[in-house]
């Protein structure tokens, strides 16, 4: 039998609580039953909502659903096995293999546990279990119990979002007579204002406030030397060969977005995405967004379609003349928002062309696709062990249905594709360089002939 902490095929282990004080043990130690108790007291909070919504019925949902929560909440706390789930969702069957993949791996139901077991597969479980206690009581299945802090994030990042909308507005009024450097400069820089609306997620600071509070624009060039990796050139002339591309074809150059968080950081990634429409660099943006409620901020359904409804109805011009336009680009079919359970399923996504090969074709449609965050990136790497000197193109072990790019700050303490000695010059002066959210990567991966490694 293999052992899960063995490096296999120079495939390094994954990351897992069971390294006592490692990231991941401390996560599991401390963040997560911090997020669950917020959870619980989110319920109960809202305990006179369900009443007036479903009476006697609402308040009995909410009763046994923190009891389920409190009863996870006990087995991570003490290390039980994982156990299957109940409910009887689409990809229940799916979850249930995995970990009875985990269980046949290591021999025993014991050793697949909140401490031992992968920490990307534990995190992810306790998502789809919150989502099973309120999925198993309705009338409450369908609430997404971080919408408050979803919404009160938007609110709160108010002053950056009208300086970003503000900014755009200007960029494309003028859009026609730009030269091509010009169109380079403003498409560098709101890639990077994409990228850093990346440190406004609410999982990392166990749902505390975590908005933009400054100038987007302005802190760019003092937070230029915190990319460790900046690989936005490659990006773009991925895009520009596309174009070309795209002509010579009659053909359209179609740019996917793999979202993150909603908040200010979907609003960065809503601009970046019109720019690269009104400048023609892209024809199509493809939206990717999760089905259930995940890591806290993570994007849904609804929360894409409230961005823009609020963007519209804001008391600023400028917003609200930007809301106008990204509610046209989804009626014309310009820009399209997507999910598929593949996102809220623990997998790495090297195993995605087997497990989601509908998913995988899609992306392989796609002249680049963009990963947005930080467990996306967990998921790229495998969330292993690696040396921080492997190719980014090594640790996505064969996965590549696209040329991609990673837009990341670092939250987990996974990085590749570093220069020999950055790594620890990084440690001798800043021992949490990995884990403090400061530092951020624009890294890209093309299996074409112009890729890196
Ligand atoms: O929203 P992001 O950028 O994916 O960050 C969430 C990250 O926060 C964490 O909860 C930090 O441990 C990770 O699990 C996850 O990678
Ligand atoms: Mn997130």
């Amino acid at each position: 039998m293999m052992a899960a902490d063995q490096t296999v095929h120079g495939v390094p282990p994954s990351l897992s609580a069971k390294v006592v004080g490692s990231f991941a043990y401390l996560t599991v130690r401390d963040r997560l039953p911090t997020i669950l108790t917020k959870v619980i007291d989110t319920i109960h909070r809202n305990k006179n909502k369900f009443f007036e919504e479903y009476g006697e019925e609402g308040i009995q949902a909410e009763k046994q659903t923190i009891g389920l929560l409190s009863k996870m909440r006990n087995e991570l706390q003490t290390d039980k096995p994982v156990i299957p789930l109940t409910d009887s969702l689409q990809d229940a069957e799916c979850w249930n293999q995995y970990l009875q993949k985990h269980q046949k791996l290591h021999g025993d139901q014991e050793s697949v546990s909140w401490f031992k077991s992968p920490w990307l597969y534990v995190e992810c479980y306790m998502y789809r279990r919150i989502h099973e206690a309120l999925w198993l009581n309705p009338p409450i299945s369908d609430y997404d119990v971080f919408n408050e802090a979803k919404t009160q994030s938007f609110f709160e990042s108010q002053q950056a979002v009208m300086t970003i909308c503000t900014h755009l507005e200007g960029v494309n009024s003028n859009i026609e007579n730009l030269s091509k450097n010009q169109l380079f400069e403003h498409f560098d820089k709101l890639l990077q204002v994409s990228l850093w609306g990346n440190k406004c997620d609410l999982s990392i600071s166990a749902g505390q406030d975590n908005s933009q509070k400054t100038s987007p624009i302005d802190s760019l060039v003092s937070l230029q030397p915190l990319i460790l990796v900046n690989d936005s050139n490659t990006v773009w002339s991925t895009l520009i060969s596309a174009q070309t591309h795209a002509r010579s074809e009659k053909t359209t150059v179609r740019v996917d977005i793999v979202l993150d968080n909603a908040g200010f950081e979907l609003v960065t990634d809503l601009v970046l995405a019109d720019f690269l429409v009104s400048s023609g660099l892209a024809h199509e943006v493809h939206f990717h967004g999760k089905s259930i409620p995940w890591f806290v901020s993570d994007v849904t359904a609804h929360d894409f379609q409230w961005t823009i409804q609020q963007t519209m109805a804001a008391n600023h011009k400028c917003m609200s003349k930007i809301g106008y336009q990204w509610k046209s680009h989804l009626k014309d079919g310009v820009w399209s928002y997507h999910d598929h359970p593949f996102w809220t399923q623990p997998h790495e996504f090297c195993d995605m062309a087997a497990d989601a090969p509908d998913l995988y074709a899609n992306l392989q449609g796609a002249d680049l696709v963009l990963f947005k965050g930080d467990l996306n990136y967990r998921k790229l790497v495998g969330d292993r062990d690696w040396d921080h000197t492997v190719g980014f193109g090594t640790a996505l072990q064969g996965f590549g249905p696209a040329p991609l790019c990673s837009l990341r700050t670092l939250k987990a303490n996974v990085q590749v594709g570093l220069q020999p000695g950055q790594a620890e010059k990084l440690t001798s002066h800043e021992p949490d360089w990995m884990t403090c959210g400061k530092y951020a990567v624009i890294q890209f991966y093309s299996s074409k002939a112009e890729q890196k490694d």
